[in-house]
């Protein structure tokens, strides 16, 4: 089965209803390709964005600027960025920093409130106007002096934001797609050809830093190439299905060669998240480049006020507002949700925080919410909003990590959920031994990952954090988590998976 033939059946295109996310036209449709590229997206980026070589990566560059009427948002990140605008809780903060904030504070204050209409025409407009907003936002909330005042948020980026984010269904907020997967450009443009389909792994810069550090630019790019290292991943599942929709001994056996290769991606994944240390200094992640990402859920005692939601009524008080992690990245929820192991990392009780039970395979239940049920979270008004979002609610980290993912990955996840055939149960129920040493092979290769990205976890925010780092955010993940103990649980209820064998 090709990727292209995970899309849903031609009646049920029949029955959907017209602003069904489905019915949607492809993301670029509406304003074309940019000049000189060839369009051979596939029916499945229509539907789900994925791409065959890239993955859930765009197979070209990201655009780099909107159009002229929104310059003024554009330029505002410019100056941001060119002005080396520091953390506004930094230690050593000199007074021309101070004053260098203040004025571009007031300047945004002045930017008008730019309408969105145009933007939706266009999912590439509104991509980008989504990474611009987000980033623009925790430029400006960062920016603040330490107060225990509420961080007031003004308008000519709250109502963009909200709109925009309302349009693509995402929290009005960076995300994992604004710094990673829309956030990227060739370093020497190649032309993608038949044999090199993938862009290079090495030929990766980004487009927007908040440091200008190689380091922040670093540890965007070890994303980056998981992403495209999960392209060969993607691919093994779709053998993969296709065998089992066949499911005779033959099958079998090529199920068992496909989870070894499987097995192999998901190791040349982990070298690569082990490889982030070559270029990310751990004192400079924790104390210069991640209290940029912090959300409104790490603010303790200060709430985030989106002012301007009384100029549309239809915006709402955003209730999601975790910061980016690559919790919320689309292709190891794939390898989670294909291989099984969902219903054990994705239960109810991994939330990420402190009150979360200890981890133990045996928790894992049916109750861990699924794809389709968390989907609809992400701009609705939730009845417990006096509390900060991600303690509110019981739902797991990682399903609530789904809405902030670009909805088509979303849909492709829940589509992938839906498999009718699915691997794990297709395993338990072989009497082929091979199989099942497979499967364990490929569970244990995701177990080992997690493993390293516990290691990564104790050196960039544990280690530092010991050595004097910042007190307030000490063990908290930008997604809000109590990092260790949560990465740690994820790893176990991963463990969890494995099958016994007789
Ligand atoms: C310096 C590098 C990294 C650090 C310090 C780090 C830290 C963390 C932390 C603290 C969490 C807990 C959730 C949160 O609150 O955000 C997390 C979750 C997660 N991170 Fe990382 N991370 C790093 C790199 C990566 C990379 C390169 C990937 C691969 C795409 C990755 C994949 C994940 C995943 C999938 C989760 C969710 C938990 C899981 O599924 O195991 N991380 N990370």
């Amino acid at each position: 089965m090709a990727l292209q033939q995970l899309n849903p059946p031609p009646d049920f295109m029949a029955t959907i209803p017209l602003d069904h996310f489905l019915a949607l036209p492809r993301p670029d449709t509406n304003i074309g390709r940019p000049d000189g590229t060839i369009d051979t997206t596939t029916l499945a980026a229509h539907d789900f964005d994925v791409d065959t070589r890239s993955g859930f990566m765009p197979p070209d560059p990201p655009m780099t600027r909107l159009p002229e009427q929104w310059e003024a948002w554009e330029s505002a990140l410019d100056e941001a960025i060119d002005n080396k605008l520091q953390l506004g809780d930094k230690a050593d903060l000199s007074e021309n920093d101070k004053q260098k904030a203040v004025r571009w504070q007031s300047d945004i204050r002045q930017i008008p409130i730019i309408p969105t209409t145009e933007l939706k025409t266009s999912e590439i407009l509104l991509r980008r106007a989504h990474l611009v907003l987000a980033w623009l936002m925790h430029f400006y909330v960062r920016t603040l002096p330490p107060s225990s005042d509420d961080i007031r948020i003004p308008p000519p980026i709250t109502v963009p934001l909200l709109q925009v984010s309302s349009h693509l269904q995402l929290p009005p907020v960076l995300t994992y797609s604004d710094d990673v997967l829309y956030n990227w450009a060739l370093r020497q443009p190649v032309p993608l050809t038949y044999e090199s389909p993938t862009p290079a792994l090495n030929n990766l810069r980004c487009l927007r830093l908040f440091t200008g550090t190689t380091d922040e630019e670093e540890f965007y790019l070890a994303s980056a190439r998981i992403e495209l290292q999960g392209v060969r991943a993607l691919s093994l599942m779709r053998a993969t299905m296709d065998e089992a929709f066949v499911g005779d001994d033959i099958a079998i056996q090529r199920i068992s060669t496909y989870l070894r290769h499987l097995a192999g991606v998901i190791t040349d994944m982990k070298q690569t998240l082990l490889a982030v240390r070559d270029g990310c200094d751990p004192m400079t992640f924790y104390n210069e480049i991640r209290p940029w990402f912090r959300g409104a859920d790490s603010d303790v005692g200060r709430r985030w006020v989106f002012e301007g939601l009384e100029l549309d009524p239809e915006l709402k008080e955003p209730t999601e507002l975790s910061g980016p992690s690559a919790g919320q990245s689309s292709i190891i929820h794939a390898l989670d949700i294909f291989l099984g192991v969902d219903r054990y990392s994705h239960a109810s009780h991994v939330t990420g925080h402190s009150q979360t039970p200890a981890s133990s395979s045996s928790q894992a239940s049916s109750s861990s919410s699924s794809i389709s049920q968390s989907s609809s979270q992400s701009t609705s008004t939730s009845p417990e909003k006096s509390l900060p979002p991600s303690q509110s609610t019981s739902t797991s980290f990682l399903t609530r990590m789904q809405t902030y993912m670009p909805r088509h990955h979303r849909a492709f996840l829940r589509h992938l959920s839906a498999n009718p055939r699915p691997l794990r149960a297709l395993v338990e129920s072989s009497e082929d031994p091979s199989i099942k040493e497979a499967y364990n092979i490929a569970v244990s290769a995701l177990k080992v990952f997690r493993d390293a990205h516990v290691q990564i976890v104790a050196v960039y925010i544990v280690g530092p954090s010991r050595k004097g780092g910042r007190p307030d955010q000490e063990l908290k993940g930008t997604g809000g988590t109590n990092s260790m103990m949560f990465v740690k649980s994820v790893r176990d209820q991963t463990a969890g998976a494995i099958l016994k064998t007789t």
